[in-house]
């Protein structure tokens, strides 16, 4: 990889991947492959082909999409470039100048978001290998739950024993949960006796927790603990409630320490203000009242955000931030850096293709290599004063000083209540927050807009992703949660991409084109289920029609699209095996890709369009961070869980049978009335047998499982029906 920055005095390296040249002769030949097969079917509308208009129209539409999409693809792979820091050379130079930094966890519903986890998420960046004093963590609680209140209570008790432990025997991972999961109890006789210690110490906080949440009821006297319960007294729900902050730890405190003596990180519990007929703006909201609040509390110059699963796994992560945020030469020029996420639950197979290994080692780096990678909620180490609105000025750099403490009240309510009143409803009526301040408001996709405008406004980021993953978390474990996930993320795209913050022309001027390409690449998931609907379906049933819409195998037309098939195909296979996937995950991956297609898009581009009208609202549906025995033992042994009966599946459902009776119908027409239309109808055989292939799961929970994870009966049903009816209308 040939290096293209300075090494010698910088805290961060950059080096560019130098095989791009074999890759663009590549791409290429596939853009030309691409382009014969506009100009056939160009010359075959010209020449009135044989087929209906309307077939010829819709097969042409989809091709241009599909090669204008995969154009698009091609800015991610064009210029990737790799991130190295060097974290000696910041402890060198900064150990005793190094900023506040503020860690934001958001959690917003204990049901499926064990307070048990949540707190060991906390507990990782509670015990980052950083000056405690310079550290503050804060929970965003949107579920308002006294039980994650409670379990962060605990945590704040069990961290006295747990940070020393961490860095004294320098653990990795350090989420308590994590950790005690995958270590094994240590020889050294020294280390072993605090071992079991700390480990019985967790395990009883864990089951008390546990305990209460199962119960429903906290702990007996535990009211008289803390003076934050009397908050619960009233009898709030999720939805109404009034702004709650506490602080459970002070940094300031000279008396909150350790059980060696050092000062502990702050901590701070936050539920804002719910009101039901207040539109709270999920993530961003909450975002956006932590960041007040914490201006008042610590005022870190930086900020890292995790979701409430996604614990840190390397405690040296903010140091490796800071090597590019602090870097004298680079450093003002970036406005966050972004780790990718990793997950802990995935299985062999990757059987729901949640790990997105493509977009994480390769697009991202793409995307950086053009300045800027997206926001992408967790795992992002941002300015404070650019997620307050700031604009990049060249001079920034030098108006600021790096460490500037806050005067603050040292009253503790006082300062709780003057935090309050920053987190009620009607704080942000009337001004900037949720738009030119802070996250925004009104997308699915809040990190991604936010980034997005973050970048327009003259800033870069970094992605910086290292050997070890810094962040890991859970991925979704079912598919209906899979594909409302990604309904969420492309609706949220595609939302961008509607919306006056279009890359195109709200980028126009102020990112580089390449960076315009890449942010489209997801921005235009959702409108890619349409020609793919088209493609999964039309051909099919023109096979059952005996209706070629391809050229025929003996054409000279038939050359590219076999060259486009075949080259893209084995591309794809070689940069998944590039990456370490198995050829089976490669395989579940096309499947997912699909499903999401022709599911997660389809919906997320209808409610879209819908939203334009005026008729729908923006939601957010939490993924669920827990699964029954029955899903989980399914889930180990990589069998798909379809159900519940959906929309979504009874799509996914009538496409795939009626794939499987236009290929039976089609193969019999050849056996049987030994037509001779292999040759004509070769590609469509293709595409029938594959998708055919695909859904092989699907048929089996369809018609041969029993357990609770098979197609509902009255889907199947629905899906054979609407299947056939599609197969009998006349495409003559
Ligand atoms: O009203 C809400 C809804 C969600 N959350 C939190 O947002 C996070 C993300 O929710 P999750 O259901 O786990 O969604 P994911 O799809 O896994 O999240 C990705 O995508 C989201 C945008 O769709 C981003 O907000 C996330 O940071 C990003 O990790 C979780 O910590 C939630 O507790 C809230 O705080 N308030
Ligand atoms: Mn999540």
């Amino acid at each position: 990889m040939e290096k293209i920055c300075r090494d010698d005095e910088g805290l961060f390296e950059t080096r560019r991947w130098k095989g791009g040249r074999v890759y663009k002769v590549f791409a290429g030949s596939v853009f030309l492959g691409i382009l014969m097969i506009w100009v056939y079917r160009l010359t075959m509308i010209l020449r009135g082909s044989s087929c209906s208009w309307a077939l010829m129209f819709g097969v042409f539409g989809a091709e241009l999409w599909f090669g204008f999409y995969w154009f698009l693809t091609q800015a991610s792979r064009w210029n990737p470039v790799f991130r190295y820091t060097f974290k000696d050379k910041l402890s060198l130079r900064y150990e005793d100048k190094l900023p506040g930094v503020d860690v934001f966890v958001c959690t917003a519903d204990p049901s499926i978001e064990p307070p048990s986890m949540v707190i060991s998420t906390v507990l990782s960046v509670m015990s980052y290998d950083y000056p405690t004093e310079k550290l503050s963590v804060y929970l965003s609680d949107d579920g308002g739950s006294q039980f994650t209140f409670y379990a962060l209570l605990e945590a704040s008790r069990f961290a006295k024993y747990w940070i020393p432990f961490c860095k004294k025997f320098r653990l990795e991972p350090r989420s308590p949960a994590a950790y005690f999961a995958q270590a094994i109890e240590p020889n050294d006789a020294a280390f072993s006796a605090e071992w079991i210690a700390v480990k019985k110490l967790y395990e009883e906080m864990d089951n008390r927790i546990n305990a209460a949440m199962k119960e429903g009821k906290l702990p007996q006297n535990i009211h008289e603990q803390h003076k934050g319960f009397a908050e619960w007294e009233t009898g709030i729900t999720a939805k109404d409630h009034q702004a709650i902050v506490q602080i459970l730890i002070d940094g300031k405190d000279e008396t909150s320490v350790d059980i060696e003596g050092s000062v502990l990180p702050t901590l701070v519990y936050m539920a804002r203000e719910k009101r039901p007929h207040r539109h709270h703006n999920f993530k961003a909201g909450a975002m956006n009242s932590l960041i007040r609040i914490s201006s008042e509390i610590s005022n870190g110059e930086i900020i890292l955000n995790v979701d409430c699963d996604m614990y840190s796994n390397n405690s040296e992560t903010i140091r490796d931030a800071l090597c590019f945020l602090m870097d004298e030469e680079k450093g003002h020029e970036y406005a966050y850096v972004q780790f990718p996420q990793d997950y802990d639950n995935i299985t062999k197979n990757d059987i729901y293709a949640a790990s997105m290994k493509s977009i994480r080692e390769i697009e991202f780096h793409g995307l950086d290599g053009f300045g800027g990678i997206l926001y992408i909620g967790s795992g992002c180490f941002h300015r404070r004063e650019v997620l307050s609105g700031r604009h990049y000025s060249k001079h920034w750099k030098k108006n600021t000083k790096i460490d500037k403490p806050i005067q603050r009240v040292t009253n503790l309510e006082t300062l709780e209540a003057k935090c309050k009143s920053l987190t009620t409803c009607s704080f942000e009526d009337n001004t900037g927050w949720g738009n030119e301040i802070g996250l925004k408001y009104g997308c699915p996709v809040e990190d991604v807009i936010t980034g997005l405008s973050i970048k327009c406004r003259g800033w870069k980021s970094i992605y910086f992703n290292p050997p070890r993953t810094d962040f890991v978390g859970l991925a979704p474990m079912t598919l209906s949660q899979t594909l409302v996930q990604h309904k969420r993320w492309s609706e949220g795209d595609f939302q961008i991409f509607l919306s006056k913050y279009n890359p195109f022309l709200f980028g126009h001027g102020k990112i580089k084109f390449g960076l315009q390409m890449c942010y489209s690449i997801y921005c235009l998931w959702a409108p890619c289920s349409l020609p793919t609907l088209y493609y999964s379906t039309i051909p099919a049933l023109a096979l059952l029609n005996s209706i070629p819409l391809f050229p025929d195998m003996k054409s000279i037309w038939f050359i590219p699209f076999a060259y486009v098939i075949v080259t893209t195909s084995v591309y794809s296979i070689t940069e998944a095996m590039w990456i370490g996937q198995s050829r089976k995950a490669w395989w579940n991956e096309i499947r997912i890709w699909l499903y999401k297609r022709l599911a997660s898009y389809l919906f997320a581009f209808l409610d879209d369009v819908l939203k334009v009208i005026g008729v729908n609202k923006t939601s957010f549906i939490i993924t669920s961070k827990i699964l029954d025995e029955d899903v989980s033992r399914r889930y180990a042994k990589e069998i798909i869980d379809f159900g519940p009966a959906s929309s979504m599946l009874t799509i996914l459902s009538v496409i795939g049978i009626l794939n499987l009776f236009c290929l039976v119908g089609g193969l019999k027409k050849m056996l049987v009335f030994h037509e001779g239309i292999v040759s004509s109808l070769f590609l469509q055989f293709v595409i029938c047998g594959l998708i055919t292939m695909i859904n092989l799961p699907l048929y089996q929970a369809m018609f041969l499982r029993r357990d609770g994870g098979r197609i509902p009966v009255s889907t199947t049903v629905i899906s054979i029906s609407l299947a056939l009816l599609a197969c009998l209308i006349p495409l003559h």
